[in-house]
């Protein structure tokens, strides 16, 4: 077997679990309480897109709205991680999509069915590049920003976030293992907005990455 280098984690087929209303603004935003408790939901591996490919909206929707988010690469799995252990357990970061066909998820919403369709679909989860640990001394202190053709449209902070990266990771593992490789998206800031065929995304952490995206539509 060949080693597998961490910086590819997106190439191991491990979960991806998302973290929704995780920033106030965002969630009164969309008219949704603020949460008293975490509310996860979670992507297959199949719907991670590199910088080079395209973000492709669905055929079923006609609101594909963009959300960036901080992404928490977990370098070493465990089950039942206590807080205070939390972030020993974290490699390194990525800045992440968690692209949503709105129309989709307010169906589901209206109905109480679960989201899969709505986020989980091929190419719902563009990343950057892996952000070694580092580089983020404070997670809990770093500026995602997002622009749509040049237009700044998400500009918020991770200090925003109700619940923090180690109480998400002790949350979470208390009833999911987390494997190296793992990756948890912490939800996103307010000014999520649709986009079109041939728009251009660009998104970064501050200046510590950025990435780029066009939108395509999937084929017929
Ligand atoms: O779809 C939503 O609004 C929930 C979500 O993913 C987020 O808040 O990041
Ligand atoms: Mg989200």
């Amino acid at each position: 077997m060949t080693a597998r280098n961490i910086s590819q984690f997106w190439e191991w087929g491990r979960k991806i679990i998302c973290v929704g209303r995780n920033y106030a603004d965002h969630a009164k935003e969309l008219k949704n309480a603020i949460p008293t408790e975490p509310i996860l939901f979670l992507k297959p591996p199949s719907a991670y897109v590199r910088e080079g490919s395209s973000i492709l909206v669905p055929r079923y929707s006609n609101n594909l709205h963009h959300e960036v988010e901080l992404g928490v690469v977990i370098g070493k799995g465990g089950t039942a991680i206590p807080e205070s252990a939390a972030m020993e357990h974290v490699a390194g970061y990525a800045l992440c999509l968690d692209m949503t066909a709105r129309d989709v998820q307010d169906v589901c919403k209206s109905k109480g069915l679960p989201w899969t369709r709505a986020k989980a679909f091929n190419t719902s989860c563009p990343i950057s590049e892996f952000i070694p640990k580092e580089r983020i001394p404070d997670p809990g202190n770093v500026t995602l920003w997002l622009k749509v053709n040049d237009q700044l449209r998400q500009n918020g902070c991770t200090s925003q976030m109700i619940f923090s990266i180690p109480y998400l990771i002790s949350y979470i593992s208390e009833f999911i293992t987390l494997e190296e490789g793992d990756l948890i998206l912490t939800g996103t800031p307010k000014g999520v907005s649709a986009v079109q065929e041939h728009d251009q995304l660009q998104a970064g952490i501050q200046d510590v990455v950025t990435m780029s995206f066009r939108v395509d539509r999937q084929e017929k």
